[in-house]
Order: structure tokens, then C-alpha cells, then sequence
């Protein structure tokens, strides 16, 4: 039978050949759970026909929305808000969802057997990065960049080859020293903001501490991005940062704009070339050094940085990579080591702040390791702390920078659960919407490091937690990745507690390709004293306190005004659309949405109403008419505005702005819609 599925399953595209089934045919109603199984060949031999299952479905092409504005599409079904767009159409229409929008195509999947298919280079999948792929504006800058080029690419296996030796653990745990020296920086400079009673802005200070560690780590150069609170950004970073946001733009706006002269595009030219430049600079200063040619393995543990390694490094036939080569991926380390870590490093003291027993714990597990402030912290000390690997194990799974791995259809391919995805196709991996698929994890918003000690966690499906991907074309700085959030997370634990000082929720920037707190700001106190941590059955999180949900970052722009989704139903059809409104003002980014009675909304009494006014606001007032009159929900607002009408108040609404939408029956001809037509006009719009 095995043979005969794996037959089967090559002639058919068939992905995994486990997947297959055979059965004795029915009529077209049957459903294929009723069709009586075929598991021996001889069985299936007596048969003139056969039917074929995947996964107990018949084969099918991948649901999703369809129908929305042509050409526009299903745009405002993914944007702005990738990750809880990508879990609800993940949830709703089952574990592959396909959605077209601007000309583009996208296939997502949160389960763990099609990630292990689509993240595998091979027969049916590849990183190919045409235009739809995420990537593909960042290919425009490094074409043959580690991290952006295309595996058929002639360069990836030879940068891939030199640069896995290069990030190996042995490797890594050369750069310990460094990576501990920039963590003591950081600790010193946090000292002293907690001495001024600073708030801190989380995420600009992992990017200093990142791009600080990666600078050393590739280049060997001190970008002094640590020396004081007051100290820079380094011109380098600057530019690579300006790159992306450049390259993330011409993605979102899509094919045809890139395809006109658009400023984005000469801003990522620009900041492309300069870059380059001072790659060149920074590889002609080293090739000074007195570092000699090398056997690659060798030069991995012995040279003094990713680039002096590049270019001394030799292969088994003597090769080095080409200078070129070696400029692009000093850029791509530069890039990838600062983006992913800093928002890992801001997600971890985000996780501290938001779960304070979890930190305790954690602080407690270093100290009965025999950690201290003083003392370095060594490579072997790190990988026996598994609570610090559990914690950041957790924050990974919950709200991992990376989210949408990609990679393209080589042919046509049927997948687990039956789907059929067409060659060509983009189809992308959902990693946070895999890592919380309530199929694989139990209780999956709950962030408890002790999970990753259970048996259940230890068996879990290969593909169920994968925040570096999987595959040929995952990672390559996950080791460097984890020593350097392990010595960070240590070091801020170590020595300071952290308070979330964040106005509002944390809200995630929706313009980038990574998954970033925006503006999480924080507090520090300072860490109690080791001498009275115990670390016993107290110390842990009790059951109840494990009861709290992760809470989800949403989507925002903090530019975007207040929003006021206002009823005034008498049988709930209005309370409906205004909630279905205030439902798609936060898909689109609004991170203030209030629903609201017009009775008890602002705009009912004049001190409130001049309140709301002072700030940016937007009001959709939905209403609902009987004949001809109010509906009762609103008869005193309408009596308001009789009145204010008789005494020439209109400008009681000055600074309001809002739209009406109507509820009515055209059954009701010449009252049709008629409460709408009471709103003043003045300088707003009524629809
Ligand atoms: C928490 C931190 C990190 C996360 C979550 C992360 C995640 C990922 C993921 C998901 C990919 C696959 C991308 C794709 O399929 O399109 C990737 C690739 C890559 N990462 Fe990381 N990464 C992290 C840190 C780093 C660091 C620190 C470095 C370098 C020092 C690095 C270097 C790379 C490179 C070069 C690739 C491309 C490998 C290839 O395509 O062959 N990453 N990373
Ligand atoms: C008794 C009655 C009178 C109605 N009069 C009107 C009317 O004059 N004009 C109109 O456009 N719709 C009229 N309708 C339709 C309602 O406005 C419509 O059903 C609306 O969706 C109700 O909203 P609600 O459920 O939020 O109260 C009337 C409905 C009923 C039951």
C-alpha cells in the first residue's frame, strides 16, 4: 500500500503521499466520509474504479473572499492588519485561504503539515521572489543578497555554504564576550534614565542595542550607539532603515505604481547605492588586516568578524566569495541581524512588563544558576537556563517578528487537507497564526513559558513552532539570534523590573514587514535584591495568573482620528451596522473605536460635544426611520436639534465630522430614509 501511495501521489502531484486515500466510488451526494475504504491493494484490484481521497476530502481549490471592489478586491481584507486579518480568514475559511487583491494573488496557511510542504525547497515549492512575493522590492536593492534572492539564484549556495559555517554555535559563541560587553552598555545607560525617572521608548532602544551588536558581530566596528543616552542612530542603520521603509511602501502600493517614476523608488535607489558604497569602504579597510586565507571551517572560530571572514575564508577547492557577493551579504547581515533582534529585544521587555510573575520567576531561575550583575555570563551558563529559553521561546510563538515566509508553486500541487494550489502561486506561511492554531497548542494565548517543560509541547508537530521558518531557506542567524536575546533578556532581568507606561494598547506597525511594537514606552525600577529571591513553589505562576490572555497588539496608526460608530435602532438593525462599522474602522487601522447610543453619545449634550470636537474625531451615525418621524432611540436628540436649529446653534457641531448612513424600507416611498435629512449639514457630509 505504501508503494502504491507514493505512486500514486508522484503521478498526481500529490504532496504528502500519507495524505492519499482509496475508496469504492459513489454517486456525486455521497459524502466522501461514507465512502467505503479500500486499504489493501487487493481490495483495491477488484475494483474497475477507484476513488482518491487527500486528507478524507475530495481534492478542491482553496476557498476565501470573494466578490469586494474590482481590482481593489480583497485589499481591506488583509490590510492594514496582516496578522489578525491573517488569523480570521484563517479561522473562518479553514487551514488554506486564498485572497486577490490589486492584480495580486495570495494563498496563507496556518497548519503545520502544508507549512512543512511549502517552507521544503524542492519538487513543489521554491523561494522564488517574483513581483507578489513580499520580498520582492528588497530584491530590487540586493539581488543577490543572502536573504532576498532566489534559490535557483547561481550565488545562493555559495553565500549559503560560507555563511552557515559562519553563524554555526561554535562560531557564535566566539562573539559571547561582545554581545555581554554591549548588554553591560545598555544596563549602565538604562541606570541612568531610571535615575532621571525617564520613560523609555522600547523599540528605539532595541534597535541602538541591536544594530550596536550586529555592527560588531559583522563589521567589526564600534558604532558607538551605546556610549551615552544621547547618543545616535549610526548613519549606516539610518540608511538601511530608510531602504526598507522605502522598499516596504512600493510593496503595499503594488506593481503598477512601482511601474511609474515614484519617489519611493528613488529614495530606495539612493540609500541602495550609498549603502553599497560603505560596504565597499568598510571591505577595503579590512582587507588591509592581517588576517590570513583560511579553510572555512577554521576562519569561522578565528577571524574577527563576519566580513574579515568573508574575505578570507576559502572553500574545499580553494574559492573565496567574490567581492561583490561579499558586499551585498555584509549589507543583508546588517539588515537582517538589526531588523529581526530589535524587535524580538522589544517584544521580550514588552513580555516582562505584561507579565510580571512569569518575570519573577525568571529572575529567580538566573539567580539560583549563580548569575549576577557583575559576573560575565558565558555560552555554557546560557544554554543550561532553560527558563530564559522558555521565556523567549514564548514570546516568540505569541508575537514573533516574522511573519510571512513565502515561497512559490514549482508545479501544480495538491496539498494536505485536499487543497489545490496552481504553479505559480505565492503561498505564505502565517507563522503566528501556525504557532497559535488551537489544534497544536492548548490554551494557545496564554503565555506560559513551563509549556516548553511538558511532554505535549516536547512532541509537538516539527512544524507547529517555527519563528525562524523551516527549510533550505530558513534562518541563518537563529543561533546568533538566540545567544543575543538570551544575554540581553538575562542582563535587563538581572537587573531591573519594567513597567508598561504605554498610552493606550500597544499598537504594532502596520507600514513594516516585521511585527513591531510601535510605541510600547516603559518604566524601569530597579531589581530586587538576588539575597531575597527564592526560587520555590512560590515563585512560579499560579493557575489563575496563567488565566490572562497574551494581550494581541492591534494594528494602528496613532495619526488616525477618535472613531464613533452611533446608533439609533429601535429593532437593532442600526446597533448592527454601527457595530459592523466600528468592526472594519479597526481592520483599517483606527486604534480609538467607541459604539455608542446617539441618546448617550457626545453629540447628545452641547459641553461634550465641544469636548470631542477639540480633538480629531470621526462619527458614523447610523439611523434608522419610522414613519417619516425619528425612531424612539432618538426622538429627545431630535428634539435637540430642532431646538438648537430654531436658535441658530448650528455651530454647537463645528469640528464634528460624521456621516449618516440611513436604515429605511423604500416601501415607505416619500419618507424613505427621511430622519437622515435632520442633520444639519454645514461644511460635513451627509450620505
Ligand atoms: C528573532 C530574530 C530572528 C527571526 C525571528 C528571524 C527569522 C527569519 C525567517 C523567518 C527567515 C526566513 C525568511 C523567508 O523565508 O523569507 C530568516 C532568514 C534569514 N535570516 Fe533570520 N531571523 C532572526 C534573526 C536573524 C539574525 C540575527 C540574522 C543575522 C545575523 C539573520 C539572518 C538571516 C538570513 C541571512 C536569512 C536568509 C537565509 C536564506 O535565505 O538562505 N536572522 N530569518
Ligand atoms: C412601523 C414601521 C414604519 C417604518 N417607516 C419607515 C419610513 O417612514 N421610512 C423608511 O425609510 N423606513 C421605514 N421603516 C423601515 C425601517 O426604518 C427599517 O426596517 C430599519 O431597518 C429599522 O431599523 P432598526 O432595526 O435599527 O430600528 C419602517 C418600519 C416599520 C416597522
Amino acid at each position: 500500500m505504501e508503494q502504491l501511495r507514493q505512486l500514486v501521489a508522484g503521478k498526481l502531484s500529490v504532496a504528502l503521499p500519507a495524505t492519499v486515500t482509496f475508496h469504492r466510488p459513489a454517486d456525486a451526494r455521497t459524502s466522501p466520509s461514507d465512502l467505503p475504504t479500500l486499504d489493501s491493494v487487493d481490495m483495491i484490484k477488484t475494483e474497475r474504479e477507484v476513488a482518491l481521497l487527500v486528507s478524507g476530502k475530495k481534492v478542491h481549490p482553496v476557498p476565501g473572499p470573494t466578490g469586494g471592489i474590482p481590482f481593489i478586491g480583497g485589499y481591506s481584507e488583509i490590510y492594514p492588519d496582516f496578522m489578525g486579518n491573517y488569523d480570521r480568514l484563517l479561522r473562518k475559511y479553514g487551514h488554506m485561504v486564498h485572497v486577490s487583491y490589486l492584480g495580486k494573488s495570495v494563498y496563507l496557511t496556518d497548519d503545520p503539515d502544508c507549512a512543512g510542504v511549502v517552507l521544503s525547497e524542492g519538487e513543489f515549492y521554491s523561494k522564488q521572489i517574483g513581483e507578489n512575493h513580499p520580498l520582492f522590492p528588497f530584491k530590487m536593492t540586493l539581488p543577490n543578497g543572502l536573504f532576498t534572492t532566489d534559490t535557483s539564484n547561481p550565488t545562493w549556495p555559495i553565500s549559503h555554504k560560507f555563511m552557515m559555517t559562519a553563524m554555526g554555535v561554535k562560531a557564535m559563541r566566539n562573539y559571547v564576550r561582545g554581545m555581554d560587553h554591549t548588554a553591560g552598555q545598555l544596563v549602565q545607560r538604562f541606570n541612568e534614565l531610571l535615575e532621571r525617572g525617564q520613560t523609555i521608548e522600547g523599540f528605539p532602544w532595541a534597535l541602538r542595542t541591536a544594530a550596536q551588536t550586529i555592527g560588531e558581530v559583522a563589521v567589526g566596528i564600534d558604532f558607538k550607539m551605546l556610549d551615552s543616552t544621547e547618543s545616535s542612530i549610526a548613519d549606516i542603520f539610518r540608511l538601511i532603515n530608510r531602504n526598507l521603509e522605502a522598499a516596504q511602501s512600493l510593496f503595499r502600493k503594488g506593481r503598477i505604481y512601482r511601474a511609474f517614476p515614484n519617489p519611493e523608488r528613488r529614495e530606495q535607489r539612493a540609500t541602495g547605492d550609498q549603502m553599497v558604497r560603505e560596504a565597499a569602504q568598510m571591505e577595503r579597510i579590512l582587507r588591509e588586516s592581517k588576517t590570513e586565507d583560511m579553510p572555512y571551517h577554521q576562519a569561522a572560530v578565528s577571524t574577527t568578524s563576519l566580513l574579515d571572514y568573508m574575505l578570507h575564508a576559502t572553500d574545499e577547492e580553494g574559492r573565496k566569495m567574490d567581492v561583490e557577493l561579499v558586499h551585498e551579504t555584509v549589507i543583508t547581515f546588517l539588515i537582517a541581524g538589526q531588523v529581526t533582534s530589535s524587535s524580538a529585544l522589544a517584544w521580550l521587555w514588552f513580555c516582562l512588563a505584561t507579565f510580571p510573575v512569569q518575570a519573577r520567576k525568571l529572575y529567580a531561575s538566573l539567580v539560583a544558576a549563580g548569575l549576577t550583575r557583575e559576573k560575565e555570563i558565558t555560552a555554557d551558563e546560557l544554554s543550561k537556563l532553560d527558563y530564559l529559553d522558555w521565556f523567549i521561546k514564548e514570546m516568540q510563538r505569541l508575537y514573533n517578528p516574522a511573519f510571512q515566509p513565502t515561497r512559490e508553486a514549482q508545479k501544480d500541487v495538491v496539498m494536505p487537507g485536499g487543497f489545490i494550489v496552481p504553479k505559480g502561486s505565492q503561498v505564505t506561511v502565517a507563522l503566528h497564526s501556525v504557532m497559535v492554531n488551537p489544534e497544536h497548542w492548548k490554551d494557545p494565548l496564554r503565555f506560559d513559558p513551563d509549556r516548553w517543560g511538558t511532554e505535549e509541547v516536547r512532541k509537538r508537530h516539527k512544524y507547529a513552532y517555527i519563528p525562524f521558518a523551516a527549510g533550505g531557506r530558513s534562518c541563518i542567524g537563529f543561533n546568533f539570534a538566540l545567544q543575543e536575546l538570551k544575554l540581553l533578556l538575562a542582563r535587563t532581568v538581572l537587573n531591573f523590573q519594567i513597567e508598561n507606561t504605554t498610552e493606550g494598547s500597544v499598537i504594532y506597525d502596520p507600514e513594516f514587514s516585521l511585527y513591531r511594537p510601535l510605541n510600547f514606552t516603559m518604566r524601569l525600577r530597579k531589581q530586587t535584591d538576588p539575597a531575597e529571591v527564592r526560587m520555590d513553589e512560590e515563585t512560579g505562576p499560579k493557575k489563575e495568573e496563567l488565566k490572562i490572555e497574551a494581550p494581541t497588539p492591534v494594528v494602528g496608526s496613532k495619526s488616525l482620528p477618535r472613531f464613533w460608530a452611533v446608533h439609533a435602532s429601535n429593532n437593532g438593525t442600526c446597533e448592527g451596522m454601527a457595530g459592523d462599522a466600528a468592526a472594519k474602522a479597526r481592520q483599517l487601522g483606527f486604534t480609538d473605536v467607541q459604539v455608542v447610543a446617539l441618546r448617550d453619545s457626545p453629540l447628545a449634550e452641547a459641553k461634550a460635544t465641544a469636548a470631542v470636537a477639540a480633538a480629531p474625531n470621526f462619527f458614523v451615525i447610523c439611523v434608522a426611520t419610522y414613519n417619516g418621524e425619528p425612531s424612539d432611540s432618538a426622538l429627545a436628540f431630535s428634539e435637540m436639534l430642532d431646538a438648537e436649529m430654531r436658535s441658530g446653534n448650528e455651530a454647537r457641531f463645528a469640528g464634528i465630522n460624521f456621516c449618516v448612513f440611513g436604515a429605511g424600507n423604500t416601501q415607505w416611498g416619500p419618507t424613505f430614509q427621511a430622519f437622515v435629512s435632520f442633520f444639519p449639514e454645514g461644511d460635513s457630509t451627509i450620505s
